[in-house]
């Protein structure tokens, strides 16, 4: 167990750096069910340094023989393993039979406990993908398929954790968080707060509100023989979602994580797309994407009421304006753009960024007077920008994509706050010479970069406008520890240096659930400047 651990842990080292690490590589480091039976998994510095220690060692010696490319399985042997451990992608950890050398099985819809049977497809350093052929034991203190709501679930990739209680898939979602700090930061443990249990989703089912499903030319399948023209719905056309482990679109007629619109207008989209197959020339990802009804256009100001009487639609071209409501805030956005794709978990999390830049004093342990500036960097549409303007005096926002920028100067206008925020276009570094008027004392700013996370001038510059509170928001928090774990790493050099007084402290890590059924967890990082 301590061995898989290990080889684990290497696979998982390189995660942050590289752009496009697959999630799937990014491992927990102990098996769930343990961490639920501890209901929040606290751990022993022993224990974990000792597994470490452990873990060094087998990777070492499998490079030293030269065997870690040395898979023992063959392409499609079938093996029956005993699941050690879960992802942080959600996929079940196996280490090959003792006979063999150290070797991990990675199969998806399996959990900790469970004898599986599994069939190998891919093999690569010191790891094999599989297949799951069938659960011989399950888990049946965790498992119950009665709850599972999809059809495709065990063949889609979109779900992994739909046969899981809530509860138990926000502890996974906790471990997550507990592992990527311990594995990524580069913190001491007394550096990491204890990871404060996730914040779920008010809706668990139904709350999705974009989904991309898509299907492939027929020219391509044309190659593998003639398509029958005649035939009402050629065999080999599939429009949907990838199957888990492949590259291949399996057919989907709905999904139940997305909102009820998106599934009622999916339906006959499929319909007219299978009766004009032949007109597509190429493959194509089609976007749905759940709207209030805009009645005049862009130009209409909401309200309240009509939010509350809400009509939704759905919308499909990348180029139109979607709206949505949070809290008493209205927003726009081009429908091919970012915006968070949860709408019910949105009031939750920016209050609880609001709350972590203004806890009480008793929380907060200080008499710093409250922040009145605030800074968005990364902020899409205006997302923290504006639904938190109103607990400040000014606010600055700066995001890359020009359509975004556009969206969040019109929904400053659209809520009455352009009087008080500002946005800008550009990358996020350049936020910091823009506000010089801004008090860093007085200032908090909020993060909430891509996957990759924040670069390294970024960061730099964050850290020398010396704001009061940091508030770090990612939906990959493997970089984000990363990031975190530098932040608060360089500050203590400057202080030890002599070069600058105070220096950042984490104070609080929190995941939010995004994506029920699904592994992926966002997490809250709040930093604070402290003398
Ligand atoms: C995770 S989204 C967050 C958006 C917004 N905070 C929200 O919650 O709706 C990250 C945003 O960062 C933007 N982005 C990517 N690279 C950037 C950069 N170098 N500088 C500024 N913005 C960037 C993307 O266009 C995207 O809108």
């Amino acid at each position: 167990m301590r061995r898989l651990i290990l080889i684990l842990n290497r696979m998982m080292t390189e995660a942050p750096k590289s752009k496009n690490s697959p999630a799937s590589l990014q491992p927990l480091e102990k098996t769930p069910s343990t961490d639920i039976s501890r209901g929040h998994g606290e751990k022993t510095d022993s224990a974990q340094r000792q597994a470490e220690q452990e873990e060094a060692a087998c990777s070492t010696r499998a490079e030293a023989d030269g065997v870690e490319w040395e898979s023992p399985f063959g392409f499609r042997e079938e093996v029956e393993l005993l699941v050690s451990s879960i992802s942080s992608s959600g996929e079940g950890l196996a280490l090959a039979p003792s006979s063999m050398r150290p070797w991990v099985v990675v199969i998806p819809f399996v959990l900790p406990g469970e004898v599986i049977r599994a069939r190998v497809y891919k093999n690569a350093r010191m790891y094999s993908l599989a297949d799951l052929i069938s659960v011989q034991v399950p888990n049946s203190q965790l498992r119950d398929m009665n709850r599972v709501r999809c059809k495709y679930f065990g063949t889609c990739a979109g779900c992994q954790y739909q046969m899981l209680s809530y509860e138990t898939q926000l502890d996974l979602k906790r471990d997550v968080v507990v592992n990527a700090y311990r594995n990524h930061s580069n913190l001491p443990e007394s550096s990491i707060p204890a990871v404060q249990s996730t914040i779920p989703s008010p809706l668990q089912y139904g709350y999705r509100t974009k989904i991309t499903p898509h299907f492939e030319s027929p020219k391509k399948v044309q190659k593998q023989g003639s398509p029958n023209i005649e035939e009402e719905r050629p065999s080999w056309l599939k429009i949907g979602f990838n199957q888990i482990g492949r590259r291949l679109v399996m057919d989907i007629e709905e999904c139940p994580i997305a909102t009820p619109i998106l599934n009622e207008a999916y339906r006959p989209m499929r319909d007219d797309i299978i009766k004009k197959i032949y007109t597509h020339k190429n493959g194509v990802s089609l976007l749905l994407r759940d709207s209030l009804e805009i009645p005049d256009g862009n130009s209409s100001t909401p309200t309240l009421e009509l939010a509350a009487n809400d009509n939704h639609v759905c919308i499909t071209d990348h180029k139109a304006t979607v709206r949505e409501h949070v809290g008493n805030l209205f927003f726009d956005y081009q429908a091919g753009s970012f915006f968070q794709n949860n709408n019910s978990v949105l009031v939750p999390l920016t209050s609880y960024v609001r709350d972590a830049i203004f806890p009480s004093t008793s929380m907060s342990g200080s008499s710093t007077p409250p922040p009145t500036h605030l800074v968005d960097t990364y902020c899409g549409a205006g997302l923290f920008a504006l639904t938190l303007a109103p607990h400040f005096t000014r606010v600055a926002g700066i995001e890359l994509s020009v359509d975004s920028i556009r969206f969040a100067m019109h929904n400053a206008a659209l809520n009455d706050l352009a009087y008080k925020v500002s946005f800008r276009e550009g990358d996020a570094s350049q936020i910091f010479s823009a506000v010089g008027d801004f008090p860093p004392a007085l200032t908090a700013v909020v993060v909430d970069p891509p996957r990759k996370g924040c670069d390294e001038s970024f960061l730099r510059q964050l850290l020398a406008f010396r704001a009061q509170t940091v508030v770090y928001v990612s939906c990959n928090v493997h970089t984000q520890a990363r990031d975190v774990g530098q932040i608060v790493s360089w500050s203590a050099n400057e202080v030890a240096e002599g070069k600058r007084q105070g220096k950042y402290v984490l104070q609080s890590l929190r995941g939010f659930d995004l994506f029920p059924q699904t592994a992926h967890v966002e997490s809250v990082a709040v930093l604070r400047l402290v003398s």
